[in-house]
């Protein structure tokens, strides 16, 4: 944004309670909140900044009906050279501001043969990659004033949510590209070789991105309620003879092609949520 629509440190954001984190080219997820406050990651002292084009590093303040909102408009990665705690700093820092429910999204492609690009897939789990080699968020001290040592993980995206997400998106007419499935993270920078895409699949693996799953993790450590909606921007390429090469900018214009039916999504997401009061898992 333009210097004029930058909030000064006077401002006092009302206590969010949702927390919007958006993925590559996502950031208009913030559109459907009225009365925002930006704030520049670069103006908020020791917060990481974006450098991935499509995440505009900024974090908007806002209200969709009553309640009151954060949108992370780009949000930080393994490969840009930050480590899980920054990566994973903000969850923390809504946690300690009141938040009780994250909604994450992402850019990710598609490795169950059934989704087409464009597709919205709910995810129900995933597979933390990374983890399995150390490179874990809740690696080191254990803070028990967010969470104990141990934390389960099998429930970590909420039920109630998903099943809401599933009934607002057929409302708004996208139940024909919504789905459900497994999420890979893999720490990029490169897209995936032939050979571990396939190794991806036959692991069970729906789609596969380079980001989500430490700050999922984070904030099911410290209790919030968890969704994460996941958009198929591109096929995974499985096959030797395949001639397109995915890549960036691809990924872009797919967000760019559905950022607006993804904004409404979550815009009546959250107003449904507080309708209907959900605090369960
Ligand atoms: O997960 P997000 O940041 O949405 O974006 C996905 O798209 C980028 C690659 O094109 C990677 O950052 C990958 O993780
Ligand atoms: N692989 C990894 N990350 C991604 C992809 C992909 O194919 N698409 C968008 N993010």
């Amino acid at each position: 944004p333009g210097p004029s629509s930058v909030t000064t440190w006077s401002f006092e954001p009302p206590q969010p309670t949702v927390a919007v984190i958006c993925g590559s080219g996502l950031g208009l997820l913030a559109d459907g909140a009225t009365g925002k406050q930006t704030f520049r990651y670069q103006d908020i002292p020791n917060f990481p900044v974006s450098t991935v084009m499509g995440h505009e590093g900024c974090l908007v303040f806002g209200t969709i009906e009553d309640t009151s909102c954060v949108f992370m408009q780009g949000h930080f990665h393994l490969y840009e050279g930050y480590s899980l705690c920054q990566v994973t700093l903000p969850v923390r820092i809504f946690k300690l501001m009141g938040v009780e429910s994250v909604l994450v999204t992402n850019a990710s492609g598609g490795l169950c043969p059934d989704f087409k690009v464009g597709d919205i897939m709910i995810i129900k789990d995933h597979i933390n990659l990374p983890g399995f080699a150390g490179q874990h968020p809740l690696c080191g001290p254990n803070d028990e004033r967010f969470g104990i040592r141990f934390p389960c993980m099998s429930d970590a995206y909420s039920k109630d949510l998903r099943r809401l997400a599933l009934d607002v998106g057929s409302e708004l007419g996208c139940g024909d590209f919504m789905r459900e499935g497994v999420y890979c993270m893999v720490s990029g920078p490169n897209f995936e070789t032939i050979a571990e895409a396939r190794m991806l699949q036959i692991l069970g693996c729906d789609s596969v991105g380079m980001s989500m799953v430490p700050e999922v993790t984070v904030a099911k450590h410290c209790g919030l309620r968890v969704l994460g909606l996941s958009l198929i921007t591109n096929k995974v390429s499985l096959d030797y003879s395949r001639e397109e090469k995915v890549n960036h900018e691809e990924v872009l214009q797919i967000s760019k092609m559905r950022a607006e039916v993804l904004q409404k999504l979550v815009t009546m997401l959250i107003s449904r949520c507080q309708q209907q009061n959900i605090n369960t898992n």
